[in-house]
């Protein structure tokens, strides 16, 4: 599903963001990227979704080369990648409802088609009650909940997490993370980039561990 063959990133100078990263993961696998501030993570992540390509060597998402993916059909690539961003990317002036809706605009489904999709997804994170609120007046656990909401409403093959679980309450990140492993039982590829430690020693899984851009270990826990 996934595959880096000698991924390398630069951004300025000599530095690399990411250096000779090589991996593999499958339909299905649920893997955590971990690393320091700085690590690599959201880079690794970025190349996924081709928000960003690889200054050398090649990364595969579905059999397809991102790096000859052309802008135009990026939205394809995309819609089967759902991604929960570190900083949320949510429509602060919209509420939540309609922040999850748009998301889903793109099927065309009938509102009660739509109503019956979003409404479970609302109770399963817990922001039901919050369905009219308008993003700016949640609080942060509330948008990170949201925006995983976002993520998984497409059903996407794959799901990608940047720090998913940085602003929540402990019982809170592990109901997430349970959530995204049960995802992943269900056949969607997920990656998690985490610095918590305690979450994967308590929910294991494969860890893809990133130091100074170098892939140092790939360990099941
Ligand atoms: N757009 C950019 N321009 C220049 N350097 C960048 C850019 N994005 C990332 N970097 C650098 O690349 C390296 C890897 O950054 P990245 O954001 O992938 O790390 P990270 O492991 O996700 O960190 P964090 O846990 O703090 O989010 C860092 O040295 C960072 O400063």
């Amino acid at each position: 599903m996934i595959d880096f063959h000698n991924v390398s990133v630069s951004f300025v100078g000599d530095k690399k963001a990411l250096n000779n990263v090589s991996f593999k993961i499958d339909r299905g696998e649920f893997v955590y990227i971990t690393g320091k501030s700085g690590a690599g993570k959201s880079t690794l992540l970025r190349l996924i979704y081709a928000d960003l390509y690889p200054t050398s060597g090649i990364v595969l998402v579905g059999k397809k080369n991102v790096s000859y993916i052309t802008k135009s059909s990026i939205p394809y690539l995309r819609r089967n990648i759902g991604v929960i961003f570190q900083d949320f990317k949510l429509l602060e002036n919209y509420t939540v409802y309609e922040n999850i809706k748009i998301a889903l605009e793109i099927f065309y489904l009938d509102k009660t088609h739509m109503e019956n999709k979003i409404i479970p997804l609302l109770h399963k994170l817990d922001i039901f009650k919050r369905r009219n609120t308008i993003v700016k007046k949640l609080s942060g656990g509330e948008k990170q909940r949201v925006a995983i909401a976002r993520a998984l409403i497409n059903e996407p093959l794959i799901i990608l997490a940047d720090e998913p679980t940085g602003n929540l309450d402990p019982e809170r990140a592990e109901t997430t993370i349970n959530l995204l492993q049960n995802i992943a039982k269900n056949g969607s590829t997920v990656l998690v980039a985490t610095h918590d430690e305690h979450l994967i020693n308590k929910f294991p899984a494969r860890v893809l561990k990133l130091e100074n851009g170098k892939l140092v270990s790939d360990t099941v826990k």
